[in-house]
């Protein structure tokens, strides 16, 4: 299982900085070359500048329409770093991480996307954005609905996060995000370790790209840790992956298509006859009913760890918001737009130009043959 993560934008490019920091092989590009530098973990040579010619490297301030033009004049030389870290060993996944809300993230990575669809056709595209805080006001949310529908029509799968569910603890801003952050490395990373692993019943990278190929839809991941000790029910914890500090995404998960379950904890724990029971469940919650599995039973482990990949998911209360008031504002706008040209309009019409109010206002032009004649015979006149 070979996945590239590629950041886009500065909140992508922190992301990826993480996957970094967990041995993935990661890409960083952006249009601020203060947020490449920032970075910690991603190699010098993966942190690629665009749009220089354009930004001056200072970023497109949630500019998206900056962002797109960007990657468009920058892609030759993105794919042709992507093609040497690809080298001849395919990717099964490609990994876009980015902003909903900003400008070279929501801008550059439906671009992005586009070309290595093009180019890796064997390959998936799997987008992980994180979605705006509602007090981030409109802008933000203008972009995360344009930027889900054009990659609802690119990608596989779109993983959303959504930040309003950071507000939910006490930290400010920063720590949440990197919290949120962490989070999403962490499950992401541990759905992949346990793909192409020995194990009871396993999973291997064709499993996980079936579930994620789900033409455009949302996909979620969601993880559940606990002493094996105290679990008395497997179903229960796979259900709670889903829930509380789940999802970071407002979803029905009854809406989807195709479900993963991977365990992993002591072998008393993974008993077969509560794996059933926990799958049967699953099977029937989801409304595609097609669940795969993997149980790796460690005898050295003292807890479980579940990691779940829900796909296929339309139903969510998180985009609908945003797409709901992104279409409220964008029909109101065109609706104030429309009234503001009529009034300038009527309030214009009927003005005279300059010529109808300055008599005698024919200008000659100096330099040409007529004058220069009229001139010259003038002068003469006045000689004889
Ligand atoms: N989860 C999470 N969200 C973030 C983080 N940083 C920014 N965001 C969100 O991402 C959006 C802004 O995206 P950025 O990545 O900062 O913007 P950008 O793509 O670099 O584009 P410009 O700054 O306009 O050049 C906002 O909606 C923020 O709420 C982060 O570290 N984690």
């Amino acid at each position: 299982m070979r996945a590239l993560i590629i950041g886009i934008g500065q909140c992508g490019t922190k992301i990826a900085d993480l996957f970094a920091l967990v041995d993935f092989e990661t890409l960083a590009v952006n249009t601020s070359r203060g947020d490449l530098e920032y970075l910690k973990h991603v190699p010098q040579d993966r942190r690629l500048l665009i749009g220089e010619s354009i930004t001056g490297g200072k970023g497109v301030n949630a500019n998206p329409l900056l962002g797109r033009e960007a990657m468009k004049r920058d892609l030759p030389m993105v794919m042709k770093k992507i093609n040497s870290i690809v080298g001849y060993e395919d990717v099964d996944i490609f990994f876009l991480t980015f902003g909903f809300g900003g400008g070279t993230g929501a801008g550059g990575t439906p671009v992005l996307a586009e070309a290595l669809k093009e180019e890796y056709p064997d390959s998936l595209v799997v987008a992980i954005g994180a979605l705006p805080l509602r007090e981030e006001g409109i802008r933000p949310t203008i972009n995360a609905a344009i930027t889900i529908d054009k990659l609802s029509k690119i990608a596989d799968s779109i993983i959303a996060i959504d930040n309003n569910k950071l507000k939910e603890g006490n930290d400010d801003i920063s720590r949440a995000y990197e919290r949120i952050n962490y989070t999403i490395v962490e499950r992401i990373a541990s759905l992949l370790a346990l793909v192409d692993v020995p194990g009871e019943q396993t999973l291997d990278a064709s499993d996980l790209k079936f579930v994620l190929k789900a033409f455009g839809s949302f996909a979620t991941v969601g993880y559940a840790k606990a002493e094996a000790s105290k679990v008395k029910s497997l179903s229960r914890l796979i259900i709670k992956s889903f829930e509380s500090e789940g999802l970071y995404l407002d979803a029905n998960i009854e809406s989807a298509l195709y479900g993963l379950v991977a365990v992993h904890g002591p072998p008393e724990v993974l008993k077969a006859g509560d794996i059933f029971e926990a799958l049967d469940y699953l099977t029937n919650k989801i409304r595609g009913k097609q669940i795969f599995r993997g149980f790796y039973p460690d005898p050295r482990e003292r807890e479980v760890e579940v990691v779940t990949l829900l796909s296929g998911i339309y139903d969510s209360k998180s985009i609908e918001e945003i797409v709901r008031t992104a279409k409220e504002y964008a029909k109101s706008f065109m609706q104030a737009k429309k009234e503001a040209e009529t009034k300038k309009s009527e309030l214009l019409s009927g003005l005279p130009d300059f010529d109808d109010l300055y008599p005698g206002g024919e200008v000659y032009d100096v330099s040409s043959p007529r004058l220069e004649e009229v001139a010259k015979r003038l002068r003469r006149g006045a000689h004889d």
